[in-house]
């Protein structure tokens, strides 16, 4: 059976039923003829009703068909009283406290106005720039739950980057919050960027997930208890607080998304962002966040959405709605003026028809393009606030200025609320957490390396001793290099582009610094790092039979470290800047050249001249001769030779002469790598400050 809308674009030029009591006209560009609303007619609000079935099936809108549905303006007092919609068979019940929200201190609203604003990308090299907002002006007063609608692609999510400062590249115009300047780092200061996939720390608990945040949000010098005070109410108000020790991969979705909000309640932001808070939610979910966003409001937040196509009963909650076309603003205004609205630039919305969907479709040109000309002009393109609720007390920018001060930015303070200290040890304190509860970046590196070392062990047993055996020996030297080389930098690059996008959201949203984020990165990874090499080298040392001697074993585990350092570097690099699927090919094949200047396959000497450099660079190179070094360097003595009547290397001088190395370089390879550790662990750090930087 065709929908209500199937059937609206379905008929043929001609007059057609669209099966709810309604005639209509020629589709493809007129209005006139259908069943629309006129100004003094309130706005469908229900659409479950007709969508649901509730509709009356004769060809022609009647007086009668009109008089048995539920009246329009019943349906938006109900919706408008009741605060949470009815719990559903088999959906979660929802306890929110709203005595909670009283205990939340109130704000002084803050008005967001932009004019002439433009925001072009640039589309890489030669290929020139787009602008994606064509000046488009507005004004979201404060204490209002506002939406950004508009088709797929009209720039929704890129006007709400460049109000909330997400992106600054490219952007041009102003944006005045309570009449003045946007200063940047004091505006984020009293904002948050919710972004739509939820990025949350999965291994976390609600409880655990919320201390963090008030941590570091709130500092040292908020009491315990006050901050226990402070997530409970929010926990409360957003229905959490029977799930605060649930890990967070278990909530719902709608729960991740309450957590989301409830996480950056803790620090009472004026002005919050929500990119499509709504996506991938049940519409019981929507209603339920919607509202709780609305009640947010109620105490001078201004809270702005995009949001793709509402229903018309989530549409109802929004105060007002600015809908974007192509970059164009082709309406602004409260949600309740619409309809009056469309109704003066001659384009009526349909009766029985969500006016939320007629305005989208009319900015997809799904109705000609002219229309959206035709708004855009009516609009002046985001200037015009003859449609807002009420015009009157939008207060202008002077009015603003003096009753509602923005905080003047204190020079040298840093953007985030708590020291660099706190922010580490809060940082240590998370990622002790996690590694505990991670099984597979905790758990399955020490079973690796203790299954590979068991089974190098095998392989090359006794290798170690045997004079006859000096070459298997020296391939699994090698293949120890790669084992630590390649494990940990394909980790590395598999899962750091997950726990960049948290870096993303939090490190914008002021949780910490970056220098904070690296520095806790690095130490939280180093127990983990140490123990399974450890334990690697303790049993292909032992079961290899290689010299028993300490001095030897620590040479080996030392090199075999700072391989697994310089690894994790490359990978960090690897990981900062290109997704799982370009890092995993890259990875690999950058290591293989570091391989071919490793001396290992053609010894050093017979390197090309022009490509010794390349001997320099190679990690691998620096750690082979390492590990020759520990091995068969410090004057060893002869081999063993009982598995062969002949020993060609029974005297380690005479391999060492084979393969090129002196056997006593083991300092200046311990040297060289510790200093490409540190050079490409800087490296990271000035790709990922890159990197975050050229999203904005
Ligand atoms: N960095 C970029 N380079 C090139 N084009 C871009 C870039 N960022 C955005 N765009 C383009 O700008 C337009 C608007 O993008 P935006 O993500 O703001 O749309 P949207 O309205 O939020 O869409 P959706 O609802 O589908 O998320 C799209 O056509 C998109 O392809």
């Amino acid at each position: 059976m065709l929908s209500a809308r199937e059937q609206f674009f379905n008929s043929d030029g001609g007059t057609a039923s669209i099966g709810l009591g309604i005639e209509v006209g020629d589709s493809s560009t007129s209005t006139a003829g259908r069943g629309v609303y006129n100004a003094t007619t309130e706005p469908m609000t229900n659409a479950r009703s007709w969508r649901n079935g509730q509709t009356n099936t004769s060809t022609t809108a009647t007086p009668a068909a009109t008089a048995t549905s539920t009246p329009i303006s019943a349906q938006v007092a109900a919706v408008k009283q009741t605060p949470l919609e009815p719990v559903e068979e088999g959906e979660e019940e929802v306890h929110v406290d709203m005595d909670a929200l009283s205990n939340l201190p109130s704000r002084d609203p803050v008005d967001i106005e932009f004019k002439e604003l433009s925001l072009t990308v640039k589309l890489g090299f030669n290929r020139g720039e787009k602008e994606i907002l064509h000046n488009v002006c507005g004004k979201f007063p404060g204490s209002q739950l506002i939406a950004i609608m508009g088709p797929s692609g009209a720039g929704k999510s890129t006007l709400l980057d460049a109000l909330s400062g997400f992106k600054t590249t490219g952007v041009v115009g102003s944006i005045l919050l309570n009449g003045r300047r946007r200063d940047l780092p004091s505006f984020r200061r009293l904002s948050c960027y919710i972004t739509q996939d939820d990025r949350l720390q999965p291994l976390l608990t609600v409880s655990e997930n919320m201390h963090i945040a008030a941590d570091l949000k709130l500092g040292e010098n908020v009491s315990y208890e006050e901050k226990e005070t402070r997530i409970e109410d929010i926990l409360l108000l957003l229905g959490l607080y029977d799930h605060d020790q649930t890990l967070t991969m278990r909530l719902s979705g709608g729960q991740k998304k309450r957590l989301s909000i409830a996480m950056e309640l803790i620090n009472n932001p004026t002005v919050m962002f929500l990119d499509e808070p709504t996506t991938g939610l049940d519409s019981s979910s929507c209603t339920k966040v919607l509202e709780l966003l609305k009640r947010l409001t109620s105490q001078g937040r201004t809270i702005i959405c995009t949001i793709h196509q509402p229903t018309a009963k989530l549409f109802q909650i929004f105060d007002q709605v600015y809908v974007l076309s192509a970059g164009n603003c082709v309406y602004q205004g409260g949600t309740q003026k619409l309809v009056p609205f469309l109704q003066s630039v001659e384009l009526p919305c349909p009766m029985y028809h969500n006016p939320a969907d007629y305005i989208i479709e009319l900015a997809c040109g799904e109705y000609g393009f002219d229309k959206i000309d035709t708004l855009k002009s009516a609009t002046e393109n985001g200037s015009c606030l003859t449609w807002f609720n009420n015009p009157g007390a939008v207060l202008r920018s002077e009015a603003l200025m003096r009753k509602y001060p923005i905080p003047k930015r204190t020079k040298n303070v840093s953007l985030e609320n708590t020291s660099f200290r706190n922010q580490c040890s809060v940082l240590l304190r998370r990622g002790y957490i996690k590694a505990r509860r991670d099984t597979t970046m905790t758990h399955m590196r020490i079973i690796v390396n203790i299954m590979v070392a068991v089974l190098y062990g095998a392989m090359y047993d006794h290798a170690g001793r045997e004079g006859s055996r000096v070459l298997d020996n020296y391939n699994l030297l090698f293949a120890i290099l790669m084992h630590h080389s390649m494990t940990t930098m394909m980790l590395t690059v598999l899962t750091f582009p997950i726990e960049m996008t948290i870096l993303i959201k939090e490190h914008f949203n002021r949780w910490y610094s970056l220098k904070a984020f690296y520095f806790a990165m690095t130490v939280i990874d180093l127990p983990i790092t140490l123990l399974s090499s450890f334990i690697f080298s303790v049993i292909i040392y032992l079961w290899s039979y290689q010299p028993m001697e300490w001095v030897r074993f620590w040479m080996f585990f030392a090199i075999s470290l700072l391989i697994v350092f310089v690894g994790q570097s490359f990978g960090l690099i690897i990981g900062a800047w290109f997704d799982v699927v370009n890092g995993t090919f890259l990875a690999p094949v950058l290591t293989i050249p570091m391989m071919m200047f490793a001396g290992f396959g053609v010894t050093l000497k017979d390197l090309p001249s022009y490509l010794k450099w390349g001997s320099h660079i190679s990690h691998l190179r620096y750690g082979l001769e390492g590990f020759i070094g520990a091995i068969y360097g410090l004057n060893r003595g002869v081999l063993e030779c009982n598995e062969a009547p002949y020993c060609h290397y029974r005297y380690p001088k005479k391999f060492l002469e084979e393969i090129t190395m002196s056997g006593d370089q083991f300092w200046k390879d311990l040297i060289a790598l510790c200093a490409i550790t540190f050079l490409l662990r800087l490296g990271a750090y000035i790709v990922l400050k890159a990197k975050i930087k050229s999203i904005r």
